[in-house]
């Protein structure tokens, strides 16, 4: 397909621009911005749908405001490509989420008109009390305006914040963009309700707008209004749940709707003296059938083609650590009823959508909330059930308390299944799975394994069933295995042991993890050079084996630990250990090969690994260093 042309958006440099446009040529430059975002997103990959929802309110947000002195906050932030293309950043967009490239989310570092980065959900309300705050108190910022989805704002922090918003009553605007979908269709009673604001009632028929911005409305605006405040409480007067929360409430308003847009958005401006939710009901994938059609309405996608929409996926050579996942659970819970699963609005990127599918009673979406997931999950292990609680390493960050204070301390036996462990390409670093074998090994009771290969994955999955004695965890890293030969069934691994994978007797690999296969890798190199090497697969980076870590240090000249996780990780603990016991001295030498203490920017994992240091040749590298043999530069020098 040729690329369409694009003369309205050809004029604009940046938002400046769109304020002196007519209505009509705001809607030309969003029909503009809405073929740019989809002949981009076709050469990289991307989050489409949701970008191309919001391309109207992005233009009219603009448009309105006096961003970046307003300070634009867009909550996940996986919208964000109609801002970053009216925001100076149009010829950058072909290099989206690619290494060196633009981010795939909003990043304070790449443009000002980014006000506050994101990558997890949820956050943006909070951001704004912040910045509204700040212009209070005498900062040069302007108006506060977060725009959240209706699967973001299911989680606890919304509602923290929405809580404190309404109390503190300072001006500042919510645009709850609902498109009735998450990355899955939303769950929960929220849900229910937003759709209950306008449910039966044609959409430009419901134009509510609270007391106070009636007047600046036309006539029939001020009337419907009234009609679906009735509608929506079922007595004349009443309030929504926003209003009792203390904000003006005005909506729900159709966001590709230009017209609309502008007059509710000014209006607001105009009048605001307190906090305002606006309720603007969008499409995902608007405007692009295959997208608008798509039961993901095409939330992350591949490259694809504009015709047919047709995405070009690789050919894969292996079984998803993902899936591998999700059909063992799933022969696990075909013979143990008590086994159920948690996902926190993610249950195909986990891959519970497989035990779904079979035991859909047991697999329970929470929606966007990993906390209550956390604690939810210690409820049922007190009932004697058997959770497997699915979250991505990187969002199993916010339930740490609850990992602590409700499983831990209580030795709840809550399986953590962590996806997502170590760097994960095009999402970068609000993504990676770096912390988690630091933050759980630290704590009392865990256990903690790490998966080195798909085969192992279903011995971890038939490890965690069957451990009733306090919390587990396993995690295994996006994308596919390394084509191990599969088990029928998973075998039940002894606690805290692992492996010997190769004997040798100079230089040992400890891995935990995937990356055993590059310290094999390495150890075929170092052996061309002589050097006779050991490789051990530590598999469960808490309780350690001991045993074996001592028989490593004390045969051998020199041990190097690699891990795909954060320093403070299993290397750190092997470290110690060996300190304690009074090993360190016994001239083995030993180093540790962790992530970087530094954030990695998206690239594809092998590129990041490469930038933290992680491939085959540091490894080889490294281990000539310990031995003292002058390093082979296996790895180019930087
Ligand atoms: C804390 C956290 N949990 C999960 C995710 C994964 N995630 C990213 S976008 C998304 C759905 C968001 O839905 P919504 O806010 O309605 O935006 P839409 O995609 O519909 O535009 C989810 C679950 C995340 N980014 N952050
Ligand atoms: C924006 C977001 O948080 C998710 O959409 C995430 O990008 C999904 O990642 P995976 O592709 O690894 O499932
Ligand atoms: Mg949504």
């Amino acid at each position: 397909m040729t690329k369409p042309l694009t003369p309205t958006l050809d004029r604009v440099a940046g938002p400046a621009d769109l304020r002196g446009m007519s209505q009509g040529e705001l809607v030309q430059l969003a029909r503009d911005v809405r073929h740019e975002v989809i002949s981009n997103v076709s050469q990289t990959g991307g989050h489409l749908g949701s970008s191309l929802g919001v391309v109207e309110l992005t233009v009219a947000l603009h448009a309105v405001f006096n961003t970046p002195f307003d300070k634009l906050i867009w909550d996940v932030s996986h919208q964000s490509y109609p801002h970053k293309i009216l925001t100076g950043r149009r010829d950058r967009m072909h290099t989206l989420r690619q290494g060196g490239g633009l981010a795939g989310f909003c990043k304070r570092t790449e443009s000002e008109y980014d006000a506050f980065g994101a990558g997890h959900s949820s956050t943006s309300i909070s951001a704004a009390v912040g910045f509204a705050i700040g212009r209070d108190m005498g900062q040069p910022t302007g108006d506060a305006i977060a725009v959240i989805g209706d699967g973001s704002i299911s989680a606890g922090m919304a509602y923290e914040a929405l809580n404190h918003a309404g109390h503190l009553g300072k001006r500042m605007f919510v645009i709850l963009n609902d498109n009735e979908m998450s990355i899955a269709p939303p769950v929960g009673a929220m849900s229910k309700y937003l759709s209950g604001l306008y449910a039966g009632t044609p959409l430009g028929k419901l134009k509510d707008v609270a007391e106070g911005f009636e007047a600046a409305l036309p006539g029939p605006i001020r009337e419907g209004a009234r009609r679906a405040r009735q509608l929506v409480t079922g007595f004349p007067g009443g309030g929504t749940l926003f209003e009792e929360l203390g904000f003006d409430y005005i909506g729900p308003i159709d966001g590709h709707d230009m017209g609309q847009l502008l007059t509710v958005l000014r209006a607001a401006r105009a009048r605001a003296s307190g906090p305002v939710l606006i309720h603007v009901c969008t499409v995902k994938g608007k405007g692009y059938k295959p997208a608008e059609i798509a039961a993901d309405k095409y939330h992350g996608v591949s490259k694809f083609d504009v015709d047919s929409g047709t995405q070009k996926k690789s050919k894969s050579n292996a079984p998803s650590y993902t899936s591998v996942f999700g059909k063992t659970l799933t022969d696990e819970a075909a013979r143990d009823s008590r086994i159920v699963a948690i996902t926190a609005a993610m249950p195909s990127g986990t891959g519970l959508d497989i035990l779904q599918n079979r035991f859909p009673q047991r697999v329970f979406d929470v929606g966007i909330a990993e906390q209550h997931a956390v604690t939810f999950a210690a409820g049922m292990a007190a009932a004697g059930l058997r959770p497997f609680c699915a979250i991505y390493s990187t969002f199993l960050q916010r339930g740490y308390d609850q990992i602590v204070h409700d499983v831990v301390l209580q030795n709840l036996p809550v399986r953590f299944a962590i996806d997502r462990a170590g760097l994960v390409g095009a999402d970068g670093s609000t993504h990676a799975g770096a912390f988690d074998v630091a933050f759980l090994s630290n704590l009392p009771g865990m256990t903690v394994m790490a998966a080195s290969d798909e085969a192992e994955l279903v011995d971890m999955v038939a490890t965690a069933a069957a451990y009733d004695e306090g919390p587990i965890a396993f995690r295994y890293p996006r994308g596919e295995g390394v084509g191990a030969e599969m088990p029928e069934r998973g075998r039940i691994l002894e606690i805290g042991k692992g492996r010997v994978v190769k004997q040798g007797t100079q230089l040992a690999f400890l891995t935990l993890g995937p990356a055993l296969a590059d310290a094999l890798k390495a150890a075929e190199a170092l052996e061309a050079r002589g050097i006779s090497v050991t490789v051990a697969d530590a598999r469960f980076a808490k309780p350690m084996d001991t045993d074996l870590i001592a028989q490593l240090v004390d045969n051998h000249a020199a041990v190097v630990t690699v891990e795909h996780g954060a320093e403070g990780g299993f290397g750190a603990m092997v470290l110690h250990w060996l300190a304690r016991t009074g090993r360190l001295d016994n001239g083995c030498a030993i180093r540790t090969m962790t992530l970087p203490d530094m954030f990695i920017e998206q690239a594809s994992p092998d590129a990041m690994y490469a930038e933290a240091g992680l491939t085959v040749a540091d490894l080889a590298d490294t281990a000539l260093t310990a031995l003292g043999v002058a390093p082979g530069h296996f790895a180019k020098p930087a």
